[in-house]
């Protein structure tokens, strides 16, 4: 039997907002210029703030200047998490053109990240969805441990069908499946994908894989068969999830890109562009870039 993949695939890139959110702070400016310069290399959608509280998460409390700082360039869209009414509101002053709120299919992740329930969660969403309809700012949802939590270890694929169909059912135009703790595998991580298909349609569905145990490219492999074509990846691997141990990087864009170009894959991205991004960054913290491509490009 032929394996059929996308055409096209739609990267989010979340380095600027997942992975920076835990790594020790660049300044502001060095955030402005990867933005840049991943717009410059082609990426469409980028994740470049976080309004959450500045006691729980530091490296994020710039996020306004970040938003404000930007040279914006036709067609990208700058996005921010938004985890309650307090959020949006500061999103929205900063000029983000999309904004997404965050949950989770663990009970103890949602208290440790967000500091209350899944359905207290899913409550204080609920202002956050209609300030920003009103606003006509689109609203994304993620939703965490959908292959294994660091408190609780498996959970129930039903669980995680259930908040992302409830994220949907409230107006979020697109649902991102987290492997917070990059615990997946692909046979798992298909059928979880293909579980939520069941409640939420194919093409509103994104995949978001830390790469914790190297499995990412895999799993993306294997769920691309599926059909969902948006994927959450991060320039140079940057960071992680402050409330998830072990959660190292997302994928790193570079070696997405890398592996989707292969299969033919077109993602509008240019690569050499994409690695000195990455290389950038990696070099105002100091460390050698998390992407095996760019390592490989750059000797
Ligand atoms: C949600 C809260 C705020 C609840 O935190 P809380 O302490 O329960 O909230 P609160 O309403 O009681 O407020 C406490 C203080 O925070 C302030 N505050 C309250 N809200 C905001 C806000 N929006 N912006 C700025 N400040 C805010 C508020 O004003 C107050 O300030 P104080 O009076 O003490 O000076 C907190 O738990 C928090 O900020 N959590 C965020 C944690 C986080 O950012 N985690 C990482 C992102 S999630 C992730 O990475 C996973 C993902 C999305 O990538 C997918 C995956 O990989 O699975």
């Amino acid at each position: 039997m032929a394996i059929s993949y996308p055409q096209q695939v739609s990267i989010f890139e979340v380095g600027a907002r997942d992975g920076l959110q835990n790594e020790k702070p660049v300044t502001t400016q060095d955030k402005i210029v990867l933005i840049e310069d991943l717009a410059t290399a082609g990426v469409k959608r980028i994740e470049a703030a976080s309004f959450v509280s500045p006691k729980w998460v530091p490296q994020m409390a710039d996020s306004a200047d970040v938003l404000v700082g930007i040279t914006r360039h036709k067609g990208v869209t700058y996005s921010a998490l938004t985890p309650n009414l307090k959020g949006l509101e500061l999103a929205l002053e900063a000029g983000a053109d999309e904004v997404a709120i965050f949950g989770a299919a663990s009970e103890s992740f949602s208290q440790k990240n967000i500091n209350c329930s899944i359905e207290e969660s899913i409550e204080r969403f609920i202002p956050v969805m209609e300030l920003a309809k009103a606003k006509n700012v689109p609203v994304r949802g993620y939703v965490s441990c959908t292959l294994g939590c660091p408190y609780e270890g498996e959970i129930a694929v039903s669980e995680v069908a259930r908040v992302s169909e409830l994220l949907y059912q409230m107006g979020c135009y697109e649902i991102s499946l987290g492997d917070t703790i990059g615990v997946g595998t692909p046979l798992n991580a298909r059928r979880m994908v293909e579980a939520v298909a069941e409640v939420v349609p194919k093409d509103k569905l994104a995949l978001h894989f830390h790469d914790t145990y190297g499995q990412a490219l895999a799993n993306i492999l294997a769920c691309l068969e599926t059909g969902v074509s948006v994927i959450d990846s991060s320039v140079a691997g940057l960071g992680g999830c402050p409330y998830a141990k072990g959660a190292s990087g997302n994928l790193a864009t570079e070696d997405l890109v890398y592996m989707l170009h292969g299969l033919g894959i077109e993602t509008g991205i240019d690569l050499t562009k994409l690695v000195n991004a990455g290389n950038k960054i990696s070099h105002a913290l100091g460390r050698q870039s998390g992407s095996k491509v760019a390592r490989a490009l750059s000797e």
